[in-house]
């Protein structure tokens, strides 16, 4: 394939098959990490081997965690349970669960760990988490309020409760939740203001960790109590990803074809599987679709609104513009150069402009991915309709779903590589 660009030929046919997507980013990164807490070995079956799971497993081998891969989709974790200072920083690429999981685990490990990415993800904002662990008397540095960050830990938190701020990620509460266990005292953490981001992906936390032993209940619906159990070692299975399936879900859809994932939408557990109910209702999506409880589903919807019979306004997407990149930029500047007029921002909502006469015309756009798997797999569905579309830097999928391009060849699409 070639480095630079991907170019998508419209199929002449609906699209039929049967694609199952990878593991669960969320889930293999979860279970990587309490694995390598818990001492003894685990087996976690149907993992996702990507980026972010490789940068995550080579993270723990850094701190002397053992992990094999014995085949394409396992992971044999065996550890002592602690994790120790590597001698180089940490480095984490754009894996955003990589990065704040691991940066509240090693605050209870001892001495000095730095954890950093690559130009993304130092600009994507920790300061919250930051100063959750420094109100618990951990020394924590990140003088630009992103990665790096330098953790000298002691092994301990001086409190046992601490409030933190999820406004901008969910994933501070998540990070915060799994180190909580192998704290030495009981632990709350209390969540400051009522919003959050997915719930769902705290629901995926505290289910892997009750996989591995911890005990977490939930007094109300901000707060969290956890035993400092620590976890035990297990085998665990991991579902197949909630997000890339939209892609799948998306392409059949839109080409009216039938294509077999190997899992029904109700079978998932992860967030993402809500947008389930709204991409099956297209081409008659809604006027207004919250995203904030699917959120890395809403490039996927965006894009199918193009096509949509009506025009569609996407909210509660405000802290779309922290992910990978700014998905509200990345997705109206990408619709806009399929079409003039495609798609508005408002404040933080995005405004599609349907128009299901886009589908069979030639309209030749490069897509600028801004380095985002999920623009690049998203904008690909809208080169299922429209003759000319090109993906800048396909290969940037890589992140969660290496091999979402030869999924789509394996259904018949053709791709120009040139
Ligand atoms: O906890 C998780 O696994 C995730 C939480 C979400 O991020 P935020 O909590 O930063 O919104 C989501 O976008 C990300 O892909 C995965
Ligand atoms: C936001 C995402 O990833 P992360 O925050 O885990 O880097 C994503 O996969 O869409």
């Amino acid at each position: 394939m070639s480095a630079d660009q991907l170019t998508i030929l419209p199929p002449d046919h609906p699209l039929k098959g049967h694609v199952a997507p990878p593991g669960s980013k969320s889930i293999t990164n979860r279970a990587l990490l309490l694995a390598g807490l818990a001492k003894g070995t685990s087996r976690l079956t149907g993992a996702l081997k990507s980026d972010d799971t490789r940068y995550m497993a080579e993270a723990l081998r850094a701190m002397g965690v053992t992990v094999d891969e014995p085949d394409a989709t396992t992971f044999v974790v065996t550890s002592s349970g602690k994790l120790n200072p590597s001698s180089e920083p940490l480095f984490l690429g754009n894996a955003g669960t990589a990065t704040r999981f691991l940066t509240a685990a090693v605050a209870l490990g001892q001495g000095r760990f730095v954890v950093d990415g690559d130009q993304h993800m130092r600009k994507r904002p920790i300061q919250p988490l930051v100063d959750a662990l420094r109100s618990l008397g951990v020394a924590v540095e990140a003088p630009t309020g992103c990665p790096p960050v330098t953790i000298d830990a002691t092994g301990r938190f001086e409190k046992n409760r601490v409030v933190i701020d999820a406004g901008l990620s969910s994933q501070y509460v998540s990070a915060l939740l799994m180190a909580a266990a192998i704290a030495a005292e009981p632990f709350e953490i209390e969540l400051a203001g009522a919003d959050i981001g997915a719930r769902g992906y705290i629901d995926l936390t505290l289910s892997a960790m009750r996989a591995f032993g911890a005990k977490v209940e939930q007094p109300s619906p901000s707060v969290w109590r956890i035993e400092p159990t620590g976890y035990t070692a297990t085998d665990f299975h991991i579902e197949p990803d909630a997000s890339a399936a939209t892609y799948l879900w998306g392409a059949e859809v839109l080409t009216g074809g039938s294509i077999d994932i190997g899992t029904p939408a109700t079978d998932f557990t992860q967030p993402d599987a809500k947008a389930y109910d709204v991409i099956s209702a297209f081409p008659h999506m809604p006027a207004v679709i919250d995203g904030s409880q699917m959120q890395d589903a809403i490039p996927t919807i965006a894009v199918l609104a193009a096509f949509n019979k009506t025009p569609v306004r996407f909210v509660g997407i405000a802290n779309l513009r922290v992910k990978e990149c700014d998905r509200i930029r990345a997705l109206s500047t990408g619709l806009n150069n399929i079409r003039q007029g495609l798609a508005t921002e408002e404040g933080d909502d995005l405004v599609v402009a349907s128009d299901p006469a886009l589908a069979g015309q030639t309209l030749p756009a490069s897509i600028d991915t801004f380095a985002d798997h999920r623009i690049a797999m998203s904008f690909a569905l809208a080169g299922l309709k429209i003759n000319g579309i090109t993906i800048l830097d396909p290969g940037c999928v890589a992140k969660t779903y290496p091999h979402y391009w030869d999924a789509l060849s394996s259904l018949g699409v053709a791709l120009d590589r040139g």
